[in-house]
């Protein structure tokens, strides 16, 4: 199953500046972990924000939550989630 995923980010400004660049490299190192899985094809950082869109293709909902919420910044990210359906007018 395809999913649309948005992730807006908001770290604490009261995490010091040792634990946020900790936090950060751990969120890299499980994301490039989790992509060479082939489960999260696409990754892109919106213009002017600290966020992202990706497309993740996985099993199903469960799935999803559990590699979502295996992120270290899990807990500092609003994540907005959309199931994708095939599109009949697509051509090809
Ligand atoms: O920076 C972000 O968009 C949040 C998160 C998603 C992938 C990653 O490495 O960090």
């Amino acid at each position: 199953m395809l999913f649309h995923v948005r992730m807006d980010v908001a770290i604490p400004h009261e995490l010091d500046s040792a634990t946020r660049a900790d936090l950060v490299a751990r969120e890299k190192a499980r994301a490039e972990e989790i992509q060479s899985t082939g489960t999260w094809p696409e990754l892109w950082r919106i213009v002017g924000e600290y966020a992202n869109i990706s497309i993740f293709d996985v099993e199903d909902n469960d799935a999803l939550h559990t590699l979502l919420s295996s992120l270290p910044l899990f807990p500092y990210m609003k994540i907005k989630v959309t199931p994708l359906a095939a599109h009949p007018s697509k051509a090809g």
